[in-house]
């Protein structure tokens, strides 16, 4: 299993985010798509599809909430049956052809988060990325209320929603504090707040495979080796 050194921080992710988009030469597109593919394998590897398992995907109003979308399409590909909550959906082209392209696959979209929580085998936590800034505000702190009495599996994408980006949980008796997901996916590098996703059985996947050697180094963090054509590498993760 690979391992990895250092942490990046809410400020370097969404730094090192735009200079791939600027100097990088990528599109959004290019690396939401690849950071939701690699979120859909995370999911195969963790709860392989056993007769078209229902995942919800929760999706919040940023990209964290996009990668979701993708990975939704992706699981639906994969033989999954997604299912779509997406309560604040901002009018951006890209969130748009996403919900089209969703809307083809017939994934359906639910206003009922209770009800589809309470029936599905698997939930995705695209609610907040590296840009969440507490506390949380309605209507998902509601959502985050729910998940911690649940005891579905959640997959989280990048970081668990809910918990600061560089200092982790909020402290006890705080909404989020009870909210550990059982699997967690970094996107690029692992943000300071994974050093707390911890716990025996749970397990911690890096994807987002668009980074070079050189934008490694140059912002301090380790890149472990990605094995042959896989989308995620597995990390270890502390009893
Ligand atoms: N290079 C990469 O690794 C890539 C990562 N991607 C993913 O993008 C997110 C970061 O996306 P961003 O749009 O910057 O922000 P978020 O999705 O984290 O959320 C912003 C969204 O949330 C609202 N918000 C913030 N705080 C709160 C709060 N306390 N309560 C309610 N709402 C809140 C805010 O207003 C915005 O609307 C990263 O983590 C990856 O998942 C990309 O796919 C590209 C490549
Ligand atoms: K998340």
């Amino acid at each position: 299993m690979a391992s990895t050194r250092l942490f990046l921080s809410a400020k370097n992710a969404a730094a090192l985010d735009a200079e791939l988009m600027s100097s990088g030469g990528f599109s959004l597109d290019q690396l939401m798509e690849l950071a939701g593919l690699s979120c859909a394998h995370a999911v195969y590897k963790s709860y392989p599809p056993d007769q078209k398992n229902k995942v919800l995907v929760i999706a919040g109003p940023g990209n964290n909430g996009g990668d979701g979308l993708v990975a939704a399409r992706h699981l639906r590909l994969l033989g999954y049956n997604p299912v779509i909550y997406y309560p604040k959906r901002p009018n951006k082209d890209i969130y748009n052809r996403l919900f089209t392209q969703l809307q083809n696959l017939k994934v359906p979209f639910t206003e009922d988060f209770e009800s589809a929580l309470q029936s599905t085998d698997q939930v995705l936590d695209a609610i907040f990325g590296f840009s969440f800034h507490p506390p949380i505000r309605s209507p998902f702190d509601a959502v985050i209320s729910l998940l911690e009495k649940s005891t579905k599996p959640v997959i989280s994408i990048d970081i668990p929603s809910s918990w600061d980006v560089d200092s982790g949980p909020p402290e006890a008796g705080n909404l989020g504090s009870g909210f550990l997901p059982q699997v967690l996916i970094s996107l690029t590098a692992p943000k300071p707040a994974a050093k707390f996703f911890v716990g025996e059985g749970h397990r911690h996947f890096l994807g987002g495979r668009f980074i070079s050697a050189e934008i490694a180094e140059k912002w301090g963090f380790e890149l472990p080796a990605y094995p042959g054509t896989e989308q995620v590498v597995e990390l270890p993760v502390a009893k």
